[in-house]
């Protein structure tokens, strides 16, 4: 008897013959999304064999250098997403305005959001990055979608996940069901189970933030932080260690494999800037939160909780305070 071993396909089908009344668009529009990273998975691994690393020559709505593999990888996403007939329209962090399906295709009653490519300003230099993407149910007029049929809060989310494009490549899903891990083989192309039920330790020592913007923090994070460098001599009694990989997927990826906090905090230069973040709620902060609530940390803005928050605009950035339960309670304690 061959040990058997679990596809994405088939664990997602699985999961579904659970839920009464399922139809099995969700379950084909996964398999449209795994189909995606799949492609971009295999550009990323060919890197300048196939002329895709550097800049693109455009910016994205958020005046960031977009790099040829953040416009490719979404492509990618909306060619694999659009035809079947399960999204009623889908919203990019690469595009101002949200993608109305080509009418030559039928709609459906779900609503994809996505970051295509995760960590951009990794790719040139071969370190982890990755896709982020958020699935809701279209509530509105669903045959003619508009921005504001996105705007629901992270506790909407019918399944959120990302592809991690490193060493190996792999899926990190959930559907509100847990947290599942599935690694690509290559040999079959398939993703398969190979972390099941990830859950992450509520206390840590390990914290991640890009401490080049130290001297703009707000005194919570800055407290935080002093008292981890601080270690054995603090008030902690205990030596933290570092990471800063400034790819978001594989810092959470990290996390829910070893447990660990992860800040991108509100600081003074963002708000000079009149900005409220780094970090897109939409397609960045919602779906990691629910990830991470599923696999029992927690995730705020150092205020509120990410997933209660009333979207304002389709890109719209908040602060985001991640990880180990523990950890972030304290974080978001000292912000009173
Ligand atoms: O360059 P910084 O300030 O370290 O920021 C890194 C952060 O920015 C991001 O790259 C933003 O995401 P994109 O690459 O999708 O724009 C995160 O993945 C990462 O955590
Ligand atoms: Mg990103
Ligand atoms: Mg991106």
């Amino acid at each position: 008897m061959h040990n058997h071993r679990t596809t994405i396909t088939q664990f997602i089908i699985e999961e579904q013959r659970q839920i009464q009344g399922a139809t099995g668009d969700f379950t084909s529009l996964l398999n449209d999304v795994v189909t995606a990273c799949k492609v971009i998975s295999n550009l990323v691994n060919h890197g300048e064999l196939v002329g895709v690393l550097g800049t693109a020559g455009s910016e994205n709505v958020q005046g960031e250098d977009q790099k040829k593999l953040d416009i490719l990888s979404s492509e990618i996403f909306l060619s694999s997403n659009e035809w079947a007939g399960h999204c009623a329209a889908m919203a990019s962090e690469e595009m101002e305005d949200i993608y109305q399906i080509p009418s030559r295709y039928p709609k459906g009653k779900y609503l994809l959001t996505f970051d295509p490519l995760d960590g951009s300003s990794n790719t040139d230099v071969n370190v982890s990055v990755g896709t982020i993407f958020s699935i809701l149910r279209c509530k509105g007029d669903c045959v003619n979608p508009t921005a504001e049929d996105f705007l629901q809060r992270g506790t909407e989310q019918v399944a959120a996940g990302y592809a991690l494009y490193g060493p190996s490549t792999m899926i990190v899903l959930t559907t509100g069901n847990g947290v599942n891990g599935f690694t690509l083989d290559q040999n079959i192309g398939e993703f398969i189970l190979t972390h099941p039920g990830m859950t992450i330790p509520p206390d840590t020592r390990e914290f991640a933030i890009n401490a080049s913007n130290q001297r703009f923090w707000e005194e919570p994070v800055m407290r935080y932080v002093d008292e981890c460098l601080a270690g054995t001599d603090g008030p902690r009694k205990q030596d933290f260690n570092m990471r800063w990989i400034a790819s978001m997927v594989a810092e959470v990826h990290r996390i829910l494999t070893r447990g660990g906090i992860f800040m991108y905090p509100l600081d003074e230069k963002m708000k000079a800037a009149g900005r409220e973040g780094k970090l897109r709620l939409m397609y960045e902060a919602n779906p990691m939160a629910l990830i991470i609530e599923q696999a029992g940390g927690a995730a705020t803005t150092g205020r509120e909780r990410i997933l209660d928050l009333q979207p304002a605009t389709l890109h719209q950035r908040v602060p985001v305070i991640l990880g180990s339960r523990n950890e972030v309670e304290r974080v978001t304690g000292y912000h009173g």
